[in-house]
């Protein structure tokens, strides 16, 4: 059975044209020529969160579907995940673990429909890691066409839903066809408003700083910054996660009951505040995500101050 968010029944409308030159295929051109958006340190980040938010727009409808007891003046606008414990759904239900990536698919678009319901402004999945290229073979492939199927599926809702689709991580490495979806689908998304979908995919947080490092060494190699330019403020600008004009993660949740951030977005997950929850990704509904945010809202950020 295919899979679809539950918006409501729409038939697929395909991305417009390809990008004439995908960023991550020509990194030394965008190194050198493409401008990036600005981004602050984690304290301004905090200070400027507001204006930022105004920036996006936010359907009258989005206000009005608060749960009681949910503030809207204590959302998080950025919530990250990492979808832990889909294969051991599957071997709960003595289900081959395909079947676990698939209902986690299902979990994720839940997760969105509740972040455009609830007014959150950007969601971060860890949907496949630097180290999971070393799983079988066969899961590996699996995973790479249910990512191409889960992104063919859902493009018309993303249309109508007004959704932005970001993809972090090192691209090269995916299948050309999946490249191509991806690359095609940020950039025909990428005016999108009400809400980002960031996918990180061969992603790892040690990549990130590693890769955002290599341009600002070739930025003062060619004579564009100095060593000592180099600054918190100049890093984000060159962090996978300058796709988006939103702060880094104010929530991160981990599912399936394990305590450990997995290299996941390190350097932007310095001062987000840590959910644990023992329901494994495809079990994690609507009422989990809600003790989570409801949780993070009790929490007193203090930013090291
Ligand atoms: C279209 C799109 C973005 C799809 C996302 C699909 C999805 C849910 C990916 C998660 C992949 C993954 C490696 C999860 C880790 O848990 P695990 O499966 O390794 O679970 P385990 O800890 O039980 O082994």
């Amino acid at each position: 059975m295919p899979f679809s968010l539950h918006f409501s029944p729409t038939p697929l409308i395909t991305a417009p044209s390809p990008l004439s030159k995908p960023s991550f295929l020509v990194p030394y051109y965008h190194t050198l020529h493409a401008p990036k958006s600005p981004l602050c340190s984690s304290m301004e980040h905090a200070l400027t969160h507001q204006g930022k938010q105004e920036a996006f727009d936010l359907r009258p409808e989005d206000s009005q579907t608060l749960p009681l007891g949910l503030r809207r003046d204590a959302m998080p606008s950025h919530v990250a995940v990492i979808m832990d414990g889909n294969r051991r759904w599957a071997r709960l239900r003595d289900l081959p673990v395909r079947s676990g990536y698939e209902a986690g698919v299902e979990s994720l678009r839940k997760i969105v429909e509740i972040c455009c319901k609830w007014g959150i402004k950007v969601l971060s999945v860890f949907a496949f890691s630097s180290d999971n290229w070393f799983r079988p073979k066969v899961e590996v492939e699996f995973l790479m066409s249910l990512f191409e199927r889960g992104m063919q599926e859902d493009t018309g809702i993303f249309f109508r839903e007004n959704i932005r689709i970001s993809v972090i991580g090192d691209l090269t490495k995916l299948p050309k066809a999946l490249q191509e979806l991806m690359v095609n689908l940020e950039e025909a998304t990428k005016n999108n408003t009400r809400f980002q979908l960031i996918v990180a995919v061969s992603y790892s947080g040690h990549y990130d700083v590693v890769q955002a490092c290599q341009r600002l060494a070739l930025k003062a190699k060619c004579g564009l910054i100095e060593p000592s330019d180099i600054n918190v403020s100049l890093m984000e600008q060159e962090l996978e996660t300058n796709c988006t004009e939103f702060p880094h993660p104010d929530l991160l949740i981990r599912t399936s009951g394990e305590f450990r951030i997995s290299n996941f977005m390190l350097w932007q997950l310095a001062y987000t505040e840590l959910y644990f929850a023992q329901s494994l990704w495809p079990d994690f509904g609507e009422a989990e995500f809600l003790k989570a945010l409801l949780a993070f809202q009790q929490r007193q950020r203090r930013y090291g101050v």
